[in-house]
């Protein structure tokens, strides 16, 4: 069949809004008053479902039964660490076809944290963060682990009551071992403890179009940077999220992620920020007014580069001089993340004027660099090792040079 259409976005994103605007305690309060209500037959445990998990999905469902979600929980999945879902029957079905579930081999080297190259400390006024124990180098693995909690935001929003027990449900099957690394990250509110969990530290992705919230107990522990040291990689076949130095870490330095788009302006990244509760005191947001009008500039000029190099209509503007002012405005600005972006636009933006030998240096930079950071990784690599090899053959040669050679005739024709 069709492969299943997972995608990620990579950051904490409007989901966990969604969820905050309707965990007040109010709302707790009145899911805790409906819950008194309920006796435990009526949750609904299918047995049909049983398949692949190690328990009993137990499900719930709208009155019509054109909804329903269940949680499934696998014990055993990444040697022993547990995962639970709340999804859909069907999402369930195509999620258990993922190599996450049907090779073991994939999660050998995850959730490894004997010898780390951090540890946890405490940052007065940031809570826990990670901090370097040695020197890092870009592209060094700083941790890499599965989520232990995956769950279809519409599920919750069925009937408030219930999405809470049946999160609670789905923590409690794990180990206690998995429990007491979830309960080591941070809920900043009070609340649920795991409700608010999960709004803190959960990233959004996408299940066959559906959001879900994921659950990362190590990736979690890691501070918010609008200037981060990492870059990650989520795979959405072995559900495993890696996390690379993306310049070099100098020893008791703290590593960063970001939790949103870096290339907004400073008002911007701290309204969204807001939503998780803090104002962002990052290493760029804390510097002077003179200096954070530079850098919200610079952005500016970024985001207007970065489009006109993605402009491949027939009225492109765009010329590899753009690309080399991109490349130096990541700099400028430590985007050390974009860098293979950088490279990329630039080799496709020299290979479009039919410059290959400019082309090939910089797919291979690009390849070098790590291109991007969602599940597509695959897919640019091998159109860059296509340019690099073959880059007459590849769809970009000359393009923009013959649309210009085009828009000049028509001019001079008059038409
Ligand atoms: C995913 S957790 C990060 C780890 C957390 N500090 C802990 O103790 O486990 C997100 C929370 O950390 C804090 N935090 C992260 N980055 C921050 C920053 N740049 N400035 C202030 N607080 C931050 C906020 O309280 C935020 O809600």
């Amino acid at each position: 069949g069709q492969p299943l259409d997972v995608n990620f976005q990579a950051n904490f994103t409007e989901i966990a809004e969604k969820v905050k605007v309707n965990s007040t305690e109010k709302v707790l309060a009145a899911a805790l008053d409906v819950l008194e209500g309920f006796d435990d037959e009526d949750f609904l445990q299918d047995d049909s479902r049983s398949g692949y998990w190690t328990h009993e999905p137990e499900c719930i469902h709208n009155d019509d039964h054109s909804e329903e979600y269940c949680v499934y929980t696998d014990k055993t999945f990444a040697r022993g660490r547990g995962i639970s879902f709340f999804t859909s029957p069907t999402i369930a079905a195509r999620v258990v076809e993922l190599s996450a579930f049907t090779d073991s081999a994939v999660h050998e080297d995850v959730n490894n944290f004997e010898d780390p190259p951090w540890e946890i400390r405490n940052v007065p006024g940031r809570g826990n963060g990670l901090f370097a124990t040695r020197t890092l180098h870009r592209g060094d693995l700083i941790l890499a682990d599965t989520p232990v909690g995956v769950f279809q935001s519409d599920a919750f929003f069925l009937d408030y009551a219930i999405g809470y027990r049946y999160l609670h449900t789905a923590f409690d099957r794990l180990s206690d071992a998995t429990k007491d690394i979830v309960m080591r990250t941070a809920a900043h509110s009070p609340g649920d403890p795991y409700m608010e969990r999960i709004n803190t530290n959960a990233f959004a992705g996408d299940f066959e179009g559906a959001p879900h919230f994921l659950f990362y107990p190590e990736t979690a522990l890691m501070n918010h940077d609008c200037r981060p040291n990492t870059l990650y990689h989520h795979d959405t076949n072995t559900l495993v999220h890696s996390t690379y130095a993306s310049r070099t870490i100098l020893l008791g330095e703290e590593i960063t992620i970001t939790y949103i788009n870096i290339l907004e302006p400073r008002s911007e990244r701290r309204q969204v920020l807001n939503r998780w509760g803090f104002e962002c005191q990052c290493s760029l947001c804390s510097r002077s007014n003179a200096e954070i009008n530079h850098s919200d500039s610079r952005i500016r000029k970024i985001n207007t580069l970065q489009t006109q190099l993605s402009d491949w209509t027939e009225n492109s503007i765009a010329t590899p001089a753009m690309a080399e002012d991109l490349l130096l405005l990541y700099e400028e600005e430590h985007i050390h993340a974009a860098k293979g972006i950088g490279h990329m636009l630039a080799a496709l933006a020299y290979n479009a004027e039919g410059d290959i030998s400019l082309a090939k240096k910089h797919a291979k930079l690009a390849l070098e660099s790590g291109v991007v950071t969602d599940g597509s990784k695959e897919a640019d690599e091998n159109d860059l090792e296509a340019m690099r090899k073959s880059p007459k053959s590849h769809w970009s040669y000359l393009v923009r040079k013959k649309q210009r050679q085009e828009r000049e005739r028509s001019v001079k024709s008059g038409r």
